[in-house]
């Protein structure tokens, strides 16, 4: 066997640890596959009296000058965030070392400078642990499917925001309290405004939709609305509908109105029937649906966070970049050849349920009519719940530009006899009152 492939590892928390016990644990393993030893140069904390578990030579808190030494072949990073972490990661990538890394906040805010640069260097950037955790869908978009044409990848990419939404529609959770669970098992991000305002969700999409349409897409190409508008009304709306809520990433190849081809992006929580595949995916759970003209549907499902299964992810291409590096070749780099427009989201059809407190009197069911007729769009089902001198209307849309659903819940909010919209959301799939 050859000489060990040495690696600096950056960051050791809910996810480096993990790694860390991996590396350990299944070292002759990886040994065996890769064709050399792969084994720990160091690793860079902030706070190294709380990594006491780890051989006191191997620790530090000098990342740059880790990331600097000729004796490092590949640097996993699993620190987070922006900076320092792409200064880190163009230095290593222009030493010449391969990066693994799970920072889709990065890959999708600058993805193509560190693209660039692995490129310019002959060196792989793999990030597979970024999106979907443990879930392989990087590298089956990225080669798998190379040779098909996606037409849409549609999912449940964030574990943290699945597990409050699940937990509020299965037992009535409160919001807190189920997020304060998800934090403790590992799956929320330091900061979990990220996951709660659809961040995260929105850089995986970002990802997804640069691989999926050979396009660079990054995070503020992404409509965005995340769960934290989502209250119990919405919630037993749905129910009465038969239908959940979910957050949900949607990528979709749409043409904008001179016909050419663009690409939409876009981040918010939607009501699904409860027939619809995703509406069952519970728990911390991810689940993504990759449509492609020969293909179909085909549907990645399992843990999209917490430390193990994030770690799996980041071995499985540490073991790619290795043995590329073993072949003296590197992988499939990044292809943005196809360059489409990216559609706003005033732009892009969607379906909305809307559901207002209205006073029952004569008129009030034309006029709400007439509301969505003036912007052309056109009423799915209409029910009305009586309650005394007051009522519920009930009703969803066919797909319209998301302009016109919009201006038309603002009209309808204006109307004299509309007291309150009890709940306006999106919808996917068929919803069947
Ligand atoms: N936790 C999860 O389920 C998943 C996390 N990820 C991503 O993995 C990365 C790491 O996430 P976690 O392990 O959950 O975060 P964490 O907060 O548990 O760990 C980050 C570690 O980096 C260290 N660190 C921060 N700044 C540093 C610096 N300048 N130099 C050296 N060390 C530094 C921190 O002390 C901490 O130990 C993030 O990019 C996250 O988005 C991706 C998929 C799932
Ligand atoms: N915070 C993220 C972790 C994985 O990316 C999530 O909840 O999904
Ligand atoms: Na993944």
């Amino acid at each position: 066997m050859g000489d060990a492939l040495r690696i600096a590892l950056l960051g050791c928390g809910v996810v480096g640890s993990q790694v860390v016990r991996l590396l350990d644990e299944q070292a002759g393993d990886l040994a065996a596959r890769v064709g050399v030893p792969l084994e720990l140069a160091g690793v860079a904390v902030r706070r190294p009296a709380r990594h006491t578990d780890l051989p006191a030579g191997l620790v530090t808190t000098d990342a740059a000058g880790l990331v600097a030494r000729g004796d490092v072949d590949i640097v996993v990073e699993v620190i987070g965030g922006i900076e320092p972490v792409r200064s880190l990661l163009l230095d290593a990538l222009a030493g010449g070392k391969s990066v693994v890394s799970a920072n889709k906040a990065l890959l999708a805010e600058d993805g193509a400078t560190l693209h660039d640069a692995a490129a310019k260097a002959g060196v792989d950037l793999y990030y597979e642990a970024a999106v979907a955790g443990a879930i392989p869908l990087l590298r089956p978009l990225r080669e798998s499917l190379a040779g098909d044409r996606i037409t849409r990848v549609i999912g449940i990419v964030n574990g943290t925001t699945n597990f409050i939404l699940s937990r509020m529609d299965a037992t009535g959770a409160g919001f807190d309290e189920a997020l304060g669970e998800a934090t403790e098992l590992g799956y929320a991000e330091a900061d979990p405004t990220a996951d709660v305002d659809g961040f995260d969700a929105a850089a995986k999409a970002a990802i997804l939709a640069g691989l999926a349409f050979h396009t660079r897409v990054t995070a503020s190409d992404v409509y965005r609305e995340g769960i934290g508008a989502v209250s119990a009304a919405d919630v037993a709306s749905a129910k009465a509908m038969n239908c959940t809520i979910k957050l949900l990433a949607i990528c979709e190849r749409t043409r904008g109105a001179d016909g050419t081809e663009q690409v939409a992006v876009r981040v918010h929580p939607a009501m699904l029937p409860r027939s619809h595949p995703l509406a069952g995916v519970g728990d911390a759970f991810n689940a993504v649906f990759v449509e492609a003209d020969a293909a179909g549907s085909l549907m990645f499902y399992g843990r999209g966070a917490g430390g193990a299964p994030t770690a799996s992810a980041i071995l499985g291409d540490l073991v790619a970049v290795a043995r590329n590096r073993v072949r003296g070749s590197r992988g499939t780099g990044e292809s943005s050849y196809a360059a489409l427009r990216v559609q706003p989201m005033g732009e892009v059809t969607t379906r909305y349920h809307v559901a207002l407190d209205v006073a029952d009197q004569p008129g009030v069911l034309a006029a709400v009519a007439g509301a969505f007729a003036e912007q052309g769009v056109s009423i799915q089902t209409v029910r009305q719940e009586g309650r005394g001198d007051a009522a519920t209307l009930v009703l969803v849309t066919h797909t319209a530009t998301d302009d016109a659903l919009s201006r038309t819940v603002r009209h309808l909010a204006d109307m004299p006899f509309v007291r309150r919209a009890a709940s306006v959301m999106r919808v996917e799939g068929t919803v069947n009152e």
